[in-house]
Parts: C-alpha cells; structure tokens; sequence
C-alpha cells in the first residue's frame, strides 16, 4: 500500500527516493498509515493519546479510568538556516563546541597517543544514541534508527556560531585559554576560530564570582541593566541574522553561573514590572535575565545552560506573553546525569536510598567561579533537587515528607582543570536490614559531556520551533507551552510550565522526548512489552 500523501495532488513523500530535506536516505523511514500524511512541506499526524484518571473513593480505594484524546500534529519539513549565539563564547564549553562542530563540519582526524581520532558526536542523545521504530515484519527483530531521524531536523555541522562574551579572547585563543582539545586537532580549526571574536556582553560584578573581573575585558558600558543594555542585545540578534542570511536564531546562556536574584514583588515578579525595571536600571536584574528579555521580545528561543534563577516569573510570564519559546536549567552533564539514573533504578528496585554523598573538584574557570559562595549556592540546589521526584513516587520506602540525606561539595583545584573529579557514595538498605554502599569515582571531562548538551538543546529547540498541534476539533495548530520542558533529558533543573510537576528520572525524561516525536509521524510510544514474544 502505497505511504499516504495529501489528497491534493498525491504527492509522494519521497522525491528521487530522498525526503525533501534530508541529506541521505540511510536510515530514512517513513509511517505507512492512514493517520499520517506526507506533503513536500509538512508532516501531520492524528495521534490517539492515552492516558489514566485516577479518582480516589471514599474508603481510600482508587479508580483508574482510560482516557483517550484525539490530537493533530503538523511537521513543517524545512530545514531552515540557524544562527546559534552563544552567551559565554569564550568559555570552556563556547569554544569546545564550536571546535567540535568545526572538527564534523571538515571532517576532520587527529593523531593522539592512542592513534587516529575522527571527528564525532559522541555524547550527544539527539546525534549518538538510536530509537527503537520497531520490528522487522520478517525476522521480528528490533529495528532502531538514530534518534535525529525521528524527525526532519537540522544537522548540528549547519549551525552558523556566534555569541557574546565579556572575555574579548577570539575563539582560538580562548580554546587554548581552556585546555579541552588536543593540540592536534586545535591546529586544524584554529585559523577558522582566530576569525571569531565573541561579542562585547553586560557584565554586572555582584552577580557572578569577584574572581572573574581580570577576564572582564570586552564589555559593554554600565554595570546594572538598562535599556540600553537590553536594545543592544536585541539589536546584535537582528544584525547577526540578517548578515548571515539566516532564518532563525536560538541563544543559549554557557556564561558563568549567576548568584540567585531575588524575586521582588514590584520588581521581577511580572513581565510588565521586569520591562520597567530594566528600563529603570534596577540592580536586582541579571544579565542572563536581561539577555532572556531581549530574545523574548526578538522572538528567538533562549536556553539557560547555567544554574541560576534567570526565569524569575516577569520572565516567564513575558515568555508565555509572547510565545517566545525558553528552556533550562543547567546541563545535566556528568556527576548529576548518573544521579538521575542511578536513583530512579535504586528506588524503581525497592532498595532504600537513605543517602546520597555527592563531592567533586575541578580546576577550569567554571570550578573557579563555584569557589564563591553565591555561585556554589545556585550549583548546589540544581544538584540537589534532582531526586525529589523518584523519592517522592515511592510511599512504601518513604513516609511523607522523608527524603534520603544528600551533600553536594564542589571544590575548585585548579591543577585538575577541565578534568573534573566526581566522588559518589550511594547508601541504602536492603532486605532484611542489610545495607548497600555503592562509590562511584567518575572522571568527568565537563566540556566534553557539556558540548553535546548544547547541540541537544539547540536541535530540539529548534525543531519544536517546527511542530504545532491541535485538538481533533480545532482549527487552529498552536505552540507548544512556551516553557519547553521536553529539553529536560538534557537539564539538572528541568523549567516546566508553571504549576506542572518536574520530573527528573533519566528514562522519563528520554521518552518523553522520543515518544513525542513518535507522535509527530503518527506512532504510539514503543511499550517494551513485546507481547509478540511472550505469548503462547
Ligand atoms: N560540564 C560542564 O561544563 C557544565 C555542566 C553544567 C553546567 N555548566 C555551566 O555552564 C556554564 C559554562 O561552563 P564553562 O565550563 O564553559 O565555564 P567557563 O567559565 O569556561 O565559561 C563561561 C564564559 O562566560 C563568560 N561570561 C561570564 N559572564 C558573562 C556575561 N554576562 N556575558 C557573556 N559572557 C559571560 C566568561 O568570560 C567565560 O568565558 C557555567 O555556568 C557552568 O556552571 C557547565
Ligand atoms: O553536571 P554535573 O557533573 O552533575 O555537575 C557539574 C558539577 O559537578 C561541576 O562542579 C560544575 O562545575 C559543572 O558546571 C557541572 O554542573
């Protein structure tokens, strides 16, 4: 049976046996089904969603009830031209990126004490890691295909680079400054990256480590938002996209983490009172909240890869004012990313976590930042509240309210620098009264987990810049909720819409993200169940 096409026309999806707007066929599928239809420029699905109501009865038993809701969802299937502009270019994740993306970009290889390496995309979920589709009709066995094909998106060597940076450093040096790379492979990118210079930022001293100020050197006048401030932001978002040609422009915050700002009723507390108080210079307004504004009012997704309270809620009200997409907070790299996963499959086991004791070091300028309490502060509660949610679905192995003891430590040890050393233990109690310890030493390099991060969150960022939906009954295709909780895979915070739950859970959170992009070409979440190999 021949792939559904729209009525009008009967378009083919396949055009000289590729998708429009894709670059190879391997791997490339495409949904046979009645529910999902192919034009040159869009994808639509009707997707039957299912969920359970849970209803509590009067002697405390529960009622579970099937629920079925019928959405559309439409895919537009143009690769744009995307600019990604980077707040903190200079830094040891801006230049390890840009250099990563170089590197796959020309195709590069390197020597190393180990031999030849290739340029890759290791780490990265969206560009590394493959999805189940399904199962061969003939042999029955699993069928998975990289998760960037789920959906047409654009490939991470496109990505036109820019940014800001309160270090004028050109990326070269700043990619020396950082240690990261191999000199092998930085003398194959570095006349690229000489040409990049960061633009100058907005630099407030009271909101990020005192010990920063000696790299201060390419900044804007005024040490407290303003007007300004905020026009020029807007203004170099503008310019960069029309001299690059580009369609769109997401921005994404891997500047230094912030100290929380304070939420001042009057001040930050709606967007109406965050637009005055910019206007007004008040001294409560950080920089990543005024670079946030600025891409709200432009319109452009803005990604908060750091840990501090950048949404205060005027942000996020002006966000959901605008349907400006925003997302963050703080890329779940390493030592929080194997939390996320070890604590859901400790607790989903039955085992009690009774405590969790989370020390690392690192010696690169962001280690050197986290030395000052303020900044520490923000790191610790991202790293902190990770555990709330698996904690929290378990009333057999805690009470209401109790919650395993939990340290973070982080100290700066410049020796070790980008190598980043994560000391775990893990304490719990088994059956019987037995007790479990699991140490964890995990040597982390933080760039080289965090880049990928970025490309994530821009990919998905930008593709769900694509996707709209619809009630069966509507008319209209809307935006998803302009918090976009979907990049939680990538994110020790998750920022969800107001009022939503935050979870945590590693497996959640990726097939969240998988099984909504399934929806996106009509298919049902991959269940596990394989009931075709378990019945008699
Ligand atoms: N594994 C990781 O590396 C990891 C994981 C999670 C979160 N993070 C967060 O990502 C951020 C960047 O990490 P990094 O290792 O690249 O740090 P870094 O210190 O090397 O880079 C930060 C850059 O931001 C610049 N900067 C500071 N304030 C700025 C401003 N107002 N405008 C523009 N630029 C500004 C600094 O000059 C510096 O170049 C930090 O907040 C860090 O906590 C990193
Ligand atoms: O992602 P993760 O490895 O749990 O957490 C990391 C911290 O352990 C590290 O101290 C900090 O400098 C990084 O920015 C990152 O936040």
């Amino acid at each position: 049976m021949a792939p559904h096409a729209e009525t009008n026309g009967g378009y083919s999806p396949l055009i000289n046996g590729h998708h429009p707007g894709d670059s190879s066929r391997e791997d490339q599928f495409i949904v046979n089904a009645p529910n999902v239809v192919y034009t040159d420029s869009t994808i639509k699905s009707s997707y039957i969603y299912h969920t359970t109501k849970v209803t509590r009865g009067s002697a405390g038993t529960l009622e579970a009830v099937p629920v079925e809701t019928e959405f559309d969802f439409k895919v537009e299937r143009k690769i744009p031209k995307v600019g990604l502009m980077l707040v903190g270019w200079g830094g040891n994740n801006g230049s390890t990126v840009t250099a990563g993306i170089l590197a796959n970009r020309k195709g590069l290889s390197w020597a190393t004490r180990e031999g030849v390496q290739s340029a890759n995309y290791y780490g990265s979920v969206i560009m590394g890691s493959t999805v189940k589709l399904g199962s061969d009709a003939v042999t029955g066995d699993d069928v998975n295909v990289p998760f960037h094909k789920l959906l047409p998106m654009i490939h991470p060597n496109d990505f036109v680079l820019g940014g800001w940076d309160i270090s004028g450093l050109n990326l070269a040096d700043a990619m020396d400054r950082a240690k990261v790379l191999e000199p092998t492979l930085k003398i194959l990118v570095r006349k690229e990256m000489e040409q990049m210079k960061p633009l100058p930022s907005i630099y407030y001293p009271d909101f990020i480590a005192s010990n920063q100020g000696d790299r201060a050197d390419n900044v804007l006048e005024g040490t407290t938002a303003c007007r300004e401030h905020l026009e020029k932001i807007r203004n170099d978002i503008r310019d960069f996209k029309q001299r690059n040609e580009l369609d769109k422009v997401i921005v994404l915050w891997t500047a230094n983490t912030e100290r929380y700002a304070d939420i001042i009723t009057g001040v930050n507390d709606t967007a109406e009172n965050i637009l005055a108080s910019i206007q007004n210079g008040h001294p409560e307004i950080s920089p990543s909240s005024v670079f946030a504004v600025a891409c709200i009012l432009e319109n452009v997704p803005f990604i908060n890869g750091s840990p501090q309270n950048t949404f205060v809620p005027g942000v996020i009200s002006l966000a959901e004012q605008h349907k400006s997409y925003i997302g963050g907070d703080d890329f779940k790299s390493g030592q929080t990313k194997m939390k996320s996963a070890l604590v859901d499959f400790l607790i989903s086991a039955g085992i009690k976590l009774t405590s969790i004791a989370s020390y690392n070091h690192l010696g690169n300028n962001d280690g050197k930042n986290l030395a000052e309490h303020k900044q520490f502060r923000s790191k610790e509660i991202s790293k902190s509240n990770v555990v709330d949610d698996m904690v929290a679905a378990n009333h057999i192995l805690y009470d209401e309210g109790e919650h395993p003891d939990h340290t973070v430590v982080i100290k700066y040890m410049p020796a070790v620098g980008d190598h980043k050393r994560a000391l775990d233990e893990y304490y719990g109690e088994l059956f019987l009264g037995g007790r479990q310890i699991i140490s964890i030493f995990n040597v982390c390099e933080d760039s080289l987990l965090a880049a990928p991060l970025i490309i994530d969150l821009a990919l998905v960022t930008e593709v769900m810049t694509r996707i709209t939906w619809k009630n069966k009954s509507d008319e209209e295709f809307k935006n998803f909720h302009p918090v976009l909780s979907i990049l939680s895979f990538m994110l020790k915070a998750p920022l969800t819409p107001p009022g939503t739950p935050v979870v945590n859970a590693l497996a959640k959170q990726r097939n969240a993200l998988c099984n909504i992009f399934r929806a996106c070409v009509g298919l049902q979440p991959e269940s596990d169940m394989t009931l075709e190999h378990k019945l008699f």
